[in-house]
């Protein structure tokens, strides 16, 4: 087990993996630290109103639908199953989702600060082939800021704990009320 990400098992589902002892909730009311234990109890940290998102959206029924909490050090953690249809390499997850993946762990990095920002640039290191139906780790940190500039970093495991990606990315905050005003209207989006 790779020293600092697994500390202690946490059951989500059929799933055990391990996670800290304590992890960071976001409710209607607010924030608070939970027992892992009880993290299936827990509201997961979306992009706020984004329930079409590809990652995130759990409205939406192609997506990834991933469900991301915090832990008491800021760590953003998943855990994620692709299913086939996400298929590349024979039996493998296609590159871009995986890129998708650790995207989607770093910009909660963000989000777990209230801060809205998109991805500007990012790089990937495909270490391993990643298996599809198979329970995978999802790890992200937020690693500095410089004004607008945020630079995030995530990981993919297995369940064993090997290293299959790693990502890098710079994202730049934006205003989400200019963000929504420069939306095309659904008329335009038809013509
Ligand atoms: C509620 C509704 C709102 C929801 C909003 C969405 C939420 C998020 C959802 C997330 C979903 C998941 C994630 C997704 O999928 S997000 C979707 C994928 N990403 C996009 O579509 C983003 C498209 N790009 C843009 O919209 C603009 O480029 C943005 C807004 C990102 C920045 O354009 P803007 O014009 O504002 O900024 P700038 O060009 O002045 O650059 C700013 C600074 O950055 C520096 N720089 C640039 N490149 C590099 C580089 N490679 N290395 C080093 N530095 C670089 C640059 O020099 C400058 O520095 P400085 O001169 O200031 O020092």
């Amino acid at each position: 087990m790779p020293p600092g990400i697994l500390r202690n098992s946490l059951s989500i589902g059929k799933v055990t993996l391990g996670f800290p002892a304590r992890l960071l909730i976001r409710t209607k009311e607010g924030q608070r630290t939970v027992p892992s234990s009880k993290l299936d109890k827990g509201e997961p940290l979306t992009h706020t109103a984004l329930h079409g998102c590809f990652g995130c959206g759990q409205h939406n029924r192609t997506g990834l639908r991933l469900r991301f909490y915090v832990d008491d050090t800021g760590q953003i953690l998943s855990t994620v199953r692709l299913a086939g249809r996400f298929e590349g390499p024979p039996g493998h997850a296609h590159g871009g989702i995986v890129a998708t993946l650790l995207d989607e762990a770093m910009s909660k990095t963000n989000r777990a600060q209230n801060i809205v920002a998109m991805t500007r640039h990012m790089e990937v290191d495909y270490l391993r082939p990643v298996p599809l139906r198979t329970t995978l780790q999802l790890t992200a940190r937020h690693l500095s800021v410089e004004g607008r500039k945020h630079h995030c970093a995530a990981e993919l495991r297995n369940a064993a704990g090997e290293l299959l990606a790693t990502g890098k990315a710079l994202f730049i905050a934006i205003d989400p009320a200019r963000f929504q005003a420069s939306k095309p209207s659904m008329r335009a989006m038809k013509s």
